[in-house]
C-alpha cells in the first residue's frame, strides 16, 4: 500500500462553461489511497472539478479547462489524452444509481469486455470478485441473470461501484453517491469506501458534512469556484483556518 503519495496533482486549473468561469485557479494534490471529500455550497464547482478529472466535459463543445492535471506525470487535460484509457483509470460513480437495463452479471461484464478479452470462466471469476468487493455478492448471487433494475437503490449503487471497479481503475470519483439512498444503504457505501481506499484513491463530492467527517481523510472546501481550504478532515472540521470554512461548517450559510 502506498502512503502520502500524490495520485493527481491539480495545478492552476480554471474551468469555463462558455464565458462563465466555474473554477478559478484551483491547486491541490489528491493523495493516493485516501478518501478526499469535496464540500461547499451548491454551485461552488465541486461537480465541475470531479467531472473534469475524467474529461466528461469533452462531450460539450463550449466547455473547457485550462491549467494542468497531472496523473502519472502526464497532463490529462491535453488534447492527445486517450479518453477511453483515462476513463478506465479514473472511474466515475454518479449521484443517482445508473445501472444499465440488463442483467446484474452483464452490467459488470459489459465494461470489462471493452477493455479485456476473458474466457467465460475468467469473466465469472471477475464478476464475482468485484461483487464481493462491494459486499453485494451474497445478496445477488442467486439472481445474477435477472435485471439490475430489480435491485434496491442502495444495491444498484453498489453495483455501479462494482462496475467502476471491474475495469481496474486507480482512482474512483463519486458524485454525491449516497444522496438518493436510505441511511442503511448509505452506511454500507461509507463502510465500503473505507475498505476500497486500501487499493484505490477516492474523491467524493458530498453535501453531507457528517459523511465527510466520517469517511474522509482529507477535506477540500470550495466556495464560488475557488478552493478556500484543504486539510485533514479532523483539522478542517475542528480548527478551520478560514472564516468562510468556519461559517459553512457551522451552518451559517449553504
Ligand atoms: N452545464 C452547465 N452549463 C452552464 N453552467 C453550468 C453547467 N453546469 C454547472 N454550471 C455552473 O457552474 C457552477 C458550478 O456548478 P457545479 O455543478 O460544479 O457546482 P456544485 O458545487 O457541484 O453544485 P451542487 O452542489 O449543487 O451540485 C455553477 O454556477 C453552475 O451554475
Amino acid at each position: 500500500m502506498i502512503h502520502d503519495e500524490t495520485a493527481i496533482s491539480i495545478q492552476k486549473v480554471d474551468f469555463y462553461y462558455g464565458a462563465q468561469q466555474a473554477l478559478k485557479n484551483i491547486n491541490f494534490d489528491v493523495q493516493a489511497n485516501k478518501v478526499t471529500a469535496m464540500i461547499g455550497p451548491s454551485g461552488c464547482g465541486k461537480s465541475t472539478l470531479l467531472r473534469m478529472l475524467n474529461r466528461m466535459y469533452d462531450l460539450y463543445p463550449n466547455q473547457h479547462a485550462k491549467g494542468q492535471v497531472l496523473f502519472d506525470g502526464v497532463n490529462i487535460l491535453d488534447k492527445e489524452t486517450d479518453l477511453n484509457i483515462l476513463r478506465s483509470r479514473i472511474g466515475m460513480v454518479f449521484q443517482k444509481p445508473t445501472p444499465f437495463s440488463m442483467s446484474i452479471y452483464d452490467n459488470i461484464a459489459f465494461g470489462i469486455k471493452l477493455y479485456e478479452r476473458l474466457s467465460s470462466a475468467q469473466m465469472q471469476e471477475k464478476v464475482e470478485k468485484v461483487l464481493r468487493q462491494v459486499a453485494l455478492w451474497d445478496e445477488v448471487k442467486d439472481r445474477l441473470y435477472r435485471s439490475a433494475l430489480g435491485l434496491s437503490g442502495g444495491q444498484q449503487q453498489r453495483l455501479c461501484i462494482a462496475r467502476a471497479l471491474a475495469v481496474e481503475p486507480e482512482v474512483i470519483l463519486l458524485d454525491e453517491p449516497t444522496s438518493a439512498l436510505d441511511p442503511i444503504s448509505t452506511a454500507k457505501i461509507e463502510e465500503l469506501l473505507d475498505i476500497l481506499k486500501e487499493n484505490y484513491t477516492i474523491l467524493l463530492v458530498t453535501h453531507n458534512l457528517q459523511q465527510a467527517a466520517r469517511c474522509a481523510d482529507k477535506v477540500a472546501f470550495f466556495y464560488a469556484g475557488e478552493l478556500v481550504e484543504m486539510n485533514d478532515a479532523a483539522i478542517l472540521f475542528t480548527k478551520p483556518a478560514q472564516t468562510k470554512t468556519h461559517d459553512y461548517i457551522t451552518g451559517r450559510f449553504g
